[in-house]
């Protein structure tokens, strides 16, 4: 099938690389061109384990090509739209200019029987509304919503095989002809019994900003456990695995430590609240407020806990960051905990130096006043407090004996509480975790 992505960023450059994979002719359209370049070279514009080599494996099949004009879209059978839908600046809600802009551009291209699938995550009566300019544009034409619920880090994985499939079609019927098109996009992981639901427009929306919002709950809850964990002295990581062990809670999503970030969970619970705010159903979500104000104060809670560690003042203190990325295997940095956590503590008058695998040069655009330096040894370099913020594997598997010859000061905070604390501490170090004596 001819398929056109219309945006290729994280989802997109993933979606347009995977659905090459599954055999369908793809282009990928953007409007940066920097970024079309570099994906017209076969190099990932950014860092995702696995898409660097799906990349090359596809570059000489002639399947996948990338362009900045929207003219290309024309006489492919499904445009996926993949653009961005962040907050909008000072406000809770999503800022949705960049799909109204695609979903416009790409009108005029839409042949007759054309399925235009919205991937990107947007408020609840989104659809219905592009869904009139698609028609207005080509009446047999028909848009469709096909939410996307892939990670970063396994978003190769994730798009190729998915958990399920959510179409929502204008109807809400399986007999409705978009279903059968869309069928023939993901024939290859639905002929592997990947479950596909045929929703409403409505319902469809909700299912992704729902799945996000219990995601990010379920870190809130277990951070408010480690709250009062803190509190009493017991362990939170403990109380995560008895919880994990009942088959209705589950141990997934259950690791207390500096929270979520990431250029998803905290904008979708945002521009969730927003929207049942505009529909008159704000009651209803009130509680993500709270689930966001946990959030939040994990990180405040990470430069008290440093600032403690230092032994009372953060000034002058030589503080070794390790992680930027919102989450290890990505170098994405939007929301940031690790990030935002190290500028609060250059703010109060440490002297911090961040290091990550993956994510400095994303770091620096965000943050440029923030002392960055890639090689970790350089890092701990008479460090007088270690801050393990984002769990990469060459973090969680450092020797004690080894980092403490490097510091000036055996103390370590575990921000996301991946360490053995008696391993650590015999070791000679003072150590902190979070919601753990
Ligand atoms: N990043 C992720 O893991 C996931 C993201 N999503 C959703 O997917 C959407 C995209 O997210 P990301 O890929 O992370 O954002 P991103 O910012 O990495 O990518 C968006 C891309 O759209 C391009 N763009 C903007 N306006 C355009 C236009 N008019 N025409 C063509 N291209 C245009 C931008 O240049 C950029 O490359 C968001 O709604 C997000 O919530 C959903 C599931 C997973
Ligand atoms: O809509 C999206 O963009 C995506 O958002 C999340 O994916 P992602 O943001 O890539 O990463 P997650 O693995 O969900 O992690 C999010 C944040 O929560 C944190 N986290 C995760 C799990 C946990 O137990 N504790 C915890 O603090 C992570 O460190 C990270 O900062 C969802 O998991 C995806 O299903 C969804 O498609």
């Amino acid at each position: 099938m001819r398929i056109s992505i219309i945006g290729c960023g994280y989802l997109g450059a993933v979606h347009a690389a995977c659905m090459a994979r599954l055999g369908h002719d793809v282009v990928g359209i953007d409007v940066d061109a920097a970024k079309v370049a570099q994906l017209s070279d076969g190099q990932a514009p950014f860092y995702e384990p696995d898409l660097d080599d799906l990349l090359t494996e596809l570059e000489n099949t002639g399947r996948l090509r990338f362009t900045t004009d929207m003219a290309a879209a024309r006489g492919s059978e499904v445009h996926f739209i993949c653009v961005g839908t962040p907050q909008k600046r000072g406000e809770n809600g999503a800022d949705l200019r960049y799909v109204d802009a695609a979903v416009e551009a790409l009108a005029a291209y839409v042949s007759p029987g054309d399925v235009v699938a919205g991937k990107s995550t947007v408020p609840v009566g989104t659809a219905a509304r592009l869904a009139e300019v698609i028609t207005a544009a080509e009446p047999h034409a028909t848009l469709v919503w096909n939410p996307e619920f892939l990670r970063e880090g396994h978003a190769v994985a994730d798009t190729l095989g998915p958990d399920r499939f959510v179409y929502g079609v204008p109807d809400g019927s399986e007999e409705h002809p978009a279903v059968a098109v869309l069928d023939r996009v993901y024939e290859t992981p639905l002929a592997t019994g990947t479950p596909r639901l045929v929703l409403d427009y409505a319902t469809a929306e909700l299912v992704k900003a729902a799945a996000n919002s219990f995601l990010a709950t379920k870190i809130s809850f277990i951070n408010a456990m480690a709250e009062v964990c803190e509190a009493t002295g017991a362990d939170v990581s403990r109380l995560a695995d008895a919880l994990g062990l009942d088959d209705r809670i589950g141990r997934k999503f259950l690791n207390a430590g500096i929270g979520f970030g990431g250029g998803c969970l905290p904008k979708d619970i945002r521009a969730f609240m927003a929207r049942a705010g505009e529909l008159g159903a704000d009651q209803a979500l009130s509680f993500l407020r709270e689930v966001d104000a946990i959030n939040m104060r994990r990180r405040i809670r990470v430069v008290e806990l440093t600032r403690e560690l230092c032994g009372g003042t953060l000034m002058g203190q030589r503080i070794a960051v390790l992680g930027a990325a919102f989450k290890p295997e990505s170098d994405d940095v939007r929301d940031s905990p690790a990030l935002s956590a190290a500028a609060q503590l250059q703010l109060q008058g440490a002297i911090v130096t961040v290091t990550d695998p993956q994510a400095l040069a994303n770091a620096a655009k965000r943050f440029p006043e923030l002392p960055l330096e890639p090689d970790l040894e350089a890092t701990l370099h008479k460090a007088d407090a270690v801050l393990l913020l984002t769990e990469w594997k060459q973090y969680r598997d450092m020797d004690p004996h080894t980092v403490k010859a490097l510091v000036s000061a055996p103390r370590i905070l575990d921000g996301r509480n991946v360490l053995d604390p008696a391993k650590w501490r015999a070791a000679g170090w003072t150590y902190k975790g979070l919601g753990r004596p």
